[in-house]
């Protein structure tokens, strides 16, 4: 389906929920690539019915090449060169208005710093889900591209002067709050008769998320103001003093690849409470609760991944049960989810360069590592790639893909199974790729980032270029 036959954004805002998870709706009755495996969006299905966690358009092409969008892997490898991200607009487009049924009411801010590109700035506005930026660059990078700037939420822990003047001169439409010291200079900022709409973000004191380096719920990190040491209370009267600044609502993230409904709704009863004692302080009544992102994906087959479906019913619950035993009215939601849209629409296509076999492993040497997917080294995450573009009959065995850095711990993929004849020249593609690779990406060994490909109907089309070695000299002045 071309976006341009998409029905408006909000069309199927007024569906019943989903049945299933961060799944998006069935498309097409292709067939799921073999070797293949739950779906990332981890909905409900029936007994051992194979899930993918491929994008929705995965599909076979003869023996042994696997098509995304309608396009073969291998054309777009020829085509576009190795290591290439390779984007499903449909699977993004979908994931996007599965949250917009599944949260109806709700502002869906998308989180760009899972990946933002042009293209991906019209997918999120064409399909009425909001923004959440976290820098200058990707605030600019927006609202340049046409995303109205009031529909944007501003977060960071240490927001710099310029991250302040741009939001305020392009008018986001607010700003998260993470620290006491950030107050007065952005009141400072707003200009005289105008008043900047703040969420305040707190740290509720719940444990949450898939690795120590991604739970941002607890006190012992740097992010948000804590609700147990009073210093979210502290930053909310403060907040309240500066006439410049709307307090609209309560923010809070409890971390990233969080898998389970439970941390979300002990959240939303903290916030409840914290809302309820600030109508009590100050006799106001906070309009707005924002919770964050954090839905996880599954990477693997048979890895957990969290029901949307029940996040949406049990979150409305949750709120609408413990508003009324506060007396307090139930606040619009927002939620931000990053993760849960991008990733399981990117697909990354590398080319093997050598296979060594040392007593006991065998390292699979690929073109990208670490520079264009840090997650293995900083997080232990694991990915499951598999060959396309040669069949194999040999068995699989248990390989450490690795890249090309001068590290050793530049991992792609520990303990993952290819064919036992795997060789260089072979294609692998690496499913689950779109979130947290690109943006993430580094300079290292000065090996230039990979494009992001577009895939839809059938076509290919580049949306973001490959780094040359001219880009990268471009911005070495010398002496
Ligand atoms: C404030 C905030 N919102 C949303 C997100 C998106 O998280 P995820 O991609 O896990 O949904 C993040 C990143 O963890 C974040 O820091
Ligand atoms: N970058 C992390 C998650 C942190 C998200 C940003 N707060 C990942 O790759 O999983």
């Amino acid at each position: 389906m071309s976006h341009r036959t998409l029905p408006p954004a909000g069309h199927e805002a007024a569906a019943p929920p989903p049945a299933t998870a961060l799944a998006p709706p069935p498309r097409t009755a292709a067939r799921p690539p073999s070797g293949s495996e739950p779906r990332s969006g981890g909905e409900p299905r029936s007994g051992s019915e194979p899930r993918s966690i491929w994008p929705a358009s995965a599909a076979p092409v003869g023996q042994d090449d696997l098509a995304v969008g309608g396009v073969p892997l291998t054309e777009l490898a020829d085509r576009f060169g190795t290591p290439a991200y390779v984007l499903d607009e449909d699977e993004v487009r979908h994931r996007c208005r599965a949250y917009l049924r599944t949260f109806p009411d709700t502002e869906v801010y998308y989180a760009a710093k899972a990946f933002l590109c042009r293209a991906m700035v019209h997918w999120v506005q064409e399909e009425g889900l909001g923004l959440d930026v976290c820098s200058a660059g990707e605030l600019e990078l927006a609202v340049t591209t046409g995303f109205p700037p009031e529909r944007i939420v501003l977060h960071g822990n240490a927001k710099s002067p310029a991250d302040l003047r741009t939001a305020l001169r392009l008018g986001v439409g607010r700003i998260v709050i993470d620290s006491t010291s950030e107050i007065a200079r952005l009141a400072v900022a707003v200009p005289a008769g105008s008043r900047q709409k703040v969420l305040v973000r707190v740290v509720p004191g719940i444990a949450a998320g898939g690795h120590a380096k991604i739970r941002t719920g607890t006190d012992d990190q740097k992010f948000g103001l804590s609700i147990a040491d009073g210093s979210a209370q502290h930053a909310i009267a403060r907040v309240l003093s500066q006439p410049r600044l709307e307090l609209v609502g309560l923010h809070c993230h409890l971390g990233s690849q969080i898998t389970t409904v439970k941390p979300y709704l002990s959240a939303v009863r903290r916030l409840i409470g914290l809302l309820a004692r600030i109508r009590e302080h100050h006799g106001i009544t906070l309009p707005e609760l924002d919770l964050g992102g954090g839905h996880g994906v599954a990477y693997r087959p048979g890895e957990p991944a969290l029901d949307l479906a029940s996040l949406g019913t049990k979150i409305r619950a949750e709120l609408a049960g413990g508003c009324a035993a506060a007396g307090l009215p139930v606040p619009r939601l927002a939620i931000e989810p990053g993760r849960a849209i991008a990733g399981p629409a990117g697909v990354v296509l590398y080319r093997v360069l050598s296979v060594k076999r040392t007593g006991a492993h065998t390292f699979v040497a690929v073109d990208g590592g670490m520079s264009d997917n840090p997650r293995p080294a900083l997080y232990g995450v694991r990915y499951a790639p598999r060959l396309v573009g040669r069949a194999s009959a040999a068995a699989p065995e248990p390989v450490t893909v690795v890249g090309r850095h001068c590290e050793a711990g530049d991992v792609l993929a520990a303990d993952a199974q290819l064919p036992g004849d795997i060789r260089p020249g072979d294609l692998l593609a690496v499913p689950v790729a779109g979130a947290y690779h690109l943006s993430m990406a580094s300079g290292y060994n000065l090996v230039g980032r990979p494009p992001v490909i577009a895939v839809t109907d059938g076509h290919a089309r580049l949306l973001v270029r490959r780094e040359s070695l001219a880009d990268i000299q471009e911005r070495d002045i010398g002496l």
